[in-house]
């Protein structure tokens, strides 16, 4: 009944209504098939809620059924349905009145614009009376909710027999032929005809050659791309869950039936309910749900309430007897369907996991390609070596590279090489494959083969060991054919594989990798060697390896025709860290003589290597900088050695009185030794300030010169001054302590090697016995070991009684020392000259030029108001330390 009689009304509408007043049902039933752009550009309503008109009059109704007695008249042919009644004039600003309650403005609009048809057609009665109320004693919210929706559901049914009529070719209506443009059309209509028709039509267009627009051609198909699909599927399905976690908040909630009828199903909210096997889903009039209930997730789209039911039919009954009861005519009643249960759940747990897995894959793949996604399977084996070419350039010059010219000497030829080949070719000279650079870490190594870049200006290419090695079986030897190839393509170039130890260990020894693990290490290795050989001698691939155990590296990478050239990098010697602090000093600002300062920094730290240089020189600037001086002075430099030899200071360690006493005397103990004993190395300094880890105090020596070869006077005399810090404790304290730990440390070790290693003891002879700590058995007998002991502990008696000979008779040099430590913290060897008196025996000429005082001796270090870390990588003087107990 209702919906025949918007039929009817939807007819007499369409007669009656022009296009100025298109009403708003109909957009937005075109809405369904016009581009948004179109609808947005034409549109023709306000965007604000209809107000009413301030009088009646100002009905838009066409002139041919102008208003009679003030009152739009329906057209002639319009019968007024059953239940129906005409409007009132007051019915009419009530229903204005009514969009202004509206839940939205959509709604409110759709009111606005069906009122102007109602005024003329009539309504419901029930309508009318809502009205009537409204004007009355006003609307409870439910029986406003109740006029909206009828109102809204009237305009509804109406756009929808309009756009049925639309579709139809408005025969009925329109006396304008097919094919000819309709004078109502509006400028954002579609073509008539469905969809198919539309389909076929362009398809004939097509097959007659019609010319058409470039536009409308068809995009180039997209070219399909797999990985891409699982990386975004895979990257879909590891985040949705995450998005709906963290930010998509509560989608879902389950009521019991009770609550659906109290609260949605009475107040006619419910829509639909969809039967999900033993859940329903309840789906509800948002709007109409929101405006009743606004504070609730309930009218917020994706939001669903679910109930759970015994079986279907018992559902289907009580749904039918709650209807009756509200009085919901059968027509009308709640539509129900059925929905298979979970099936994209089953999909997910069916194709979840791998997809899942290839999407990681991808993503973990394009991640370590760098997002190329080239380069064999995944990445993987594509090489990680880092390339300096023409444009990077590699700027380090041989010029750079100081104190290392044997190995400079060496390396010079590759680079002859590689600059005119055609000079060694003419001679039949085979040119080395390459060249293995050994050497204590710091040395240089990685410097000098960069510096062979740079001089021969072609490409470097740079790889560490390590980053060959991965889990993958494959992946290494992969890798190294990855970078040969590539190098290849770039010749003449330099491969530079640093720490080569990792991949290029002995076979037979296994590595460390005992057990089956090998295999990988193994395969890089061949391939390598195989990479090598298979260079033919023209090709102009030089390939440098650095190390620091040459000793443990595999024989087959030794041959001649692989590595075929061994370069030893050493620790500078005197002259060498001489040129290396130049080096550096070079891009410092300072006013020191330069000579000087760099024979004295190199006299201060034998045993450097360059990186401990480059880093000790790189520490003064900053601690200059930190004492805001204008340029590097002296001083820096000296507390920057310092604290690379002995680490930072430890302000935090506040020691008592007494124990502070106690590390005096035990330092002040050293430092007589060395001064007094004729072998013992020449003090330079000595403090109590803690330093490093565990050192409260420390006497620090130089070494004379850089010594090769030691004899057994200068051993014993060394034995004997590290034991002087006890031997001064028991002369000078009840009792003593344990800070001398790390000295019977070292005069073991020193006792042990001269009699097992050096031939020093006469009851073993000149045996060498290595005590292998992993074989289960000594190499030697028994009896041998009783030896050994024996021998050792006679040693260190014999240094014992030395140093202590010493000390009881220069007890009150200890006292004078000690006593001005205790002043001053920290003396320098100044300070000993001028308490001791010069010392007896003649210095090293070396340690006299640099040391004579005439050029201001060190002053005793300022503390340093620093906490940055530091590592005392190497020992160049030697130390005699009091060591905090351990705990
Ligand atoms: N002979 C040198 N002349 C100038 N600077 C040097 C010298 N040796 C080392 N250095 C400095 O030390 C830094 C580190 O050196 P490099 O990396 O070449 O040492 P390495 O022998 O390769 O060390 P590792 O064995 O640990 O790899 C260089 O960047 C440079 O500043």
């Amino acid at each position: 009944m209702f919906r025949s009689s918007t039929r009817q009304l939807a007819r007499t509408a369409r007669l009656s209504l022009g296009t100025a007043t298109r009403p708003a049902s109909r957009i937005a039933a075109f809405a369904r098939i016009v581009p948004t752009t179109n609808f947005s550009t034409s549109r023709r309503y306000s965007s604000q809620p209809p107000s009413p008109p301030e009088d009646g009059s100002k009905s838009q109704a066409p002139k041919e059924h102008k208003e009679e007695h003030g009152q739009p008249q329906p057209p002639p042919e319009w019968k007024l349905p059953p239940g129906w009644v005409r409007l009132s004039k007051e019915e009419i600003k009530q229903l204005y009145i009514l969009a202004q309650k509206a839940p939205t403005k959509t709604v409110a609009l759709r009111i606005g614009e069906i009122t102007k048809t109602l005024e003329v057609h009539g309504a419901p009665k029930e309508l009318s009376e809502l009205l009537e109320k409204q004007r009355t004693e006003g609307l409870t919210i439910v029986d406003a909710m109740k006029a909206i929706r009828m109102v809204k559901e009237l305009a509804e049914q109406l756009a929808g027999e309009l756009e049925k009529g639309a579709v139809q070719g408005n025969t009925d209506f329109n006396s304008n032929k097919p094919g000819q443009d309709k004078p109502n059309q509006s400028p954002f209509e579609e073509p008539k005809g469905t969809e198919r028709e539309r389909a076929h039509g362009q398809r004939q267009g097509q097959g007659q050659g019609q010319q058409k627009n470039k536009k409308d051609e068809p995009p180039p198909p997209r070219v399909f791309d797999i990985s891409e699909l699982l990386y975004w599927t895979g990257g879909a399905l590891v985040f949705y869950p995450l998005y709906l976690m963290f930010f998509a908040g509560e989608s879902s909630r389950e009521i019991t039936w009770q609550e659906l009828r109290k609260n949605f199903l009475d107040r006619g909210l419910v829509e639909k309910l969809v039967v999900m096997g033993d859940r329903v889903r309840v789906e509800l009039n948002r709007e109409a749900t929101q405006s009743l209930y606004p504070d609730s997730a309930a009218g917020k789209p994706g939001f669903n309430y679910y109930f759970s039911i015994g079986s279907v039919d018992a559902f289907e009954r009580r749904l039918d007897e709650a209807q009756k009861e509200l009085g919901i005519p059968s027509r009308e009643r709640i539509p129900v369907s059925y929905a298979t249960e979970g099936m994209f759940t089953n999909l997910l747990l069916a194709f979840g996991p791998p997809v899942l897995l290839f999407g990681l894959l991808i993503f973990a793949s394009r991640r370590g390609a760098g997002g190329g996604g080239a380069g064999g399977m995944f990445g993987f084996g594509k090489s990680k070596a880092k390339m300096f070419n023409h444009d990077t350039a590699v700027k380090v010059k041989f010029a750079d590279v100081a104190g290392m010219d044997e190995a400079k000497t060496e390396i010079m030829e590759f680079v002859s090489f590689l600059k005119s080949p055609e000079r060694f070719e003419k001679l039949g000279a085979k040119i080395p494959r390459g060249a293995i650079l050994s050497g204590p870490p710091g040395t240089g190594k990685t410097l000098l083969a960069k510096a062979t870049a740079g001089e021969s200006q072609v490409p470097f290419f740079t790889v560490s060991g390590s980053e060959f090695v991965e889990m993958f079986v494959g992946v290494g030897a992969s890798r190294v054919r990855d970078l040969f190839a590539t190098a290849r393509k770039s010749a003449p170039c330099i491969i530079f594989i640093d720490e080569i130890d990792a991949i290029g260990r002995s076979r037979s020894d296994g590595g460390g990798f005992r057990g089956g693990g090998n295999d990988e290490r193994e395969a890089t290795l061949n391939q390598i060697l195989t990479e090598m050989d298979g260079f033919n001698t023209s090709e102009q691939v030089v390939v440098l390896a650095g190390t620091n155990r040459p000793d443990v590296l595999d024989k087959a990478l030794m041959r001649p025709g692989r590595f075929d050239r061994h370069i030893h990098i050493d620790r500078p010697t005197m002259k060498g860290r001489q040129e290396i602090f130049k080096v550096h000093l070079g891009k410092i600002v300072t006013k020191e003589d330069m000579g000087h300062l760099t024979g004295r920094l190199a006299a201060l730290t034998p045993g450097f290597a360059g990186a401990d240089i480059a880093n000790a020189v790189n520490e003064a600037a900053l601690i200059a900088a930190r004492a805001n001086a204008n340029t590097v002075e002296m001083i820096h430099f000296e507390q920057a050695i310092e604290r690379v030899v002995g680490g930072l200071e430890r302000k935090s360690l506040v020691l008592s009185p007494e124990e502070k006493r106690t590390v005096a005397y035990h330092e002040a103990g050293h430092a007589i030794c060395g001064w007094f004993f004729r072998w013992a190395d020449p003090l330079l300094k000595v403090s109590i300030i803690p330093r490093g880890q565990g050192a409260l105090g420390y006497a620090q020596y130089l070494p004379s010169g850089d010594a090769y070869l030691m004899n057994t006077n200068q051993l014993m005399d060394r034995m004997a001054m590290t034991l002087g810090g006890r031997v001064s404790e028991e002369l000078h304290f009840p009792s003593v302590t344990t800070g001398a730990s790390d000295d019977f440390k070292k005069v073991t070790h020193m006792a042990t090697t001269m009699v097992t290693q050096w031939g020093m003891s006469e009851k073993l002879g000149p045996l060498h016995f290595q005590n292998d700590q992993n074989q289960m058995h000594k190499p030697f007998a028994e009896s041998t070991a009783q030896t050994i002991d024996a021998e050792v502990r006679r040693i260190v008696d014999e240094a014992y009684t030395q140093c202590k000979t010493l000390l009881v008779a220069r007890k009150k040099e200890i006292g004078i020392v000690a006593e001005e430590l205790l002043r001053k913290e920290m003396l320098s060897r100044d300070d000993l000259v001028r308490l001791l008196g010069p010392r007896e025996w003649p210095e090293k000429e070396e340690f006299a030029k640099y040391f004579d005082g005439k050029h201001g001796a060190p002053p005793p270090f300022p503390t340093e108001s620093t906490d940055s870390p530091s590592d005392a990588q190497s020992q160049p003087a030697i130390i005699e330390r009091l060591d905090e107990p351990t705990k």
